[in-house]
């Protein structure tokens, strides 16, 4: 596009595939990835003492898991409306300039001929650099293209590893959690998380001489 301009509307993201069995293998991958990345922080850190913003690109798996998390359920599915400013052509269309133009970042994340076993939360796809040269824009690209990314990144990488680290987490009630989706701008879950975390006996020492 030959320069873009944000659109002044907005659209709803068209449905995603129903993946209601995928779901629950993928539930029962993330509780051994929870297990998994709290394994690493414990070779990675100790629990001694509470991990650092520089412990966490030493978590590798970790990082794993927040890029299948933002492959599977990017925060804005649709990114932000663009807007062409001059005639332009995308994917061999003619697009007149004042177009607004969506692109569909959910279904690029699960396409299935890029992404084996897509509707599957599988943090290794990531390990090793295999997913390299594989399309993932959970924060755009271009010129517009999110500049909090790396803030995001380090923030999440931050709060996830510490939450694992101190807390053991369950599901209330063993019940499954719903991943369904609701309808918005910024994927939503439809039914809110409810999960029990309690502080992990071994990080006892560290959470009392906070
Ligand atoms: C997980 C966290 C975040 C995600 C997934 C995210 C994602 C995105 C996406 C998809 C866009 C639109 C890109 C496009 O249309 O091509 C965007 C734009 C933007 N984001 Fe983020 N973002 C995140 C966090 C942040 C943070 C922490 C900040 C600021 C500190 C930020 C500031 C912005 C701004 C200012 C824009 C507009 C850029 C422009 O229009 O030129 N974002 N973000």
């Amino acid at each position: 596009m030959a320069g873009a301009a944000r659109a002044p509307s907005i659209c709803r993201r068209a449905p995603g595939p129903s993946h209601s069995s995928a779901t629950s293998t993928s539930w029962r991958s993330r509780s051994t990835a929870l297990r998994k990345a709290q394994a690493e922080i414990d070779v990675a850190v100790g629990t001694s003492r509470l991990l650092t913003a520089d412990d966490v690109p030493r978590l590798a798996y970790l990082q794993c898991i927040v890029s299948e998390t933002l492959r599977l359920y990017p925060a804005a599915p649709m990114l932000l409306p663009h807007q062409s400013s001059a005639d332009c052509k995308v994917g061999g269309y003619n697009v007149p300039s004042g177009t607004m133009l969506m692109v569909n970042a959910y279904a690029i994340h699960r396409d299935p001929a890029a992404w084996e076993r897509p509707l599957e939360f599988v943090p290794e796809r990531f390990e090793d650099g295999k997913a390299e040269g594989r399309f993932m824009i959970p924060f755009g690209m271009g010129r517009r293209r999110c500049p909090g990314e790396t803030l995001a990144l380090r923030t999440i990488g931050m709060v996830l590893a510490t939450l694992v680290q101190c807390f053991d987490w369950e599901r209330v009630d063993g019940a499954e959690v719903d991943m369904t989706e609701g309808g918005g701008l910024t994927i939503p879950k439809a039914v809110p998380l409810e999960a029990v975390c309690r502080p992990r006996p071994a990080m006892r020492d560290v959470l009392q001489s906070l």
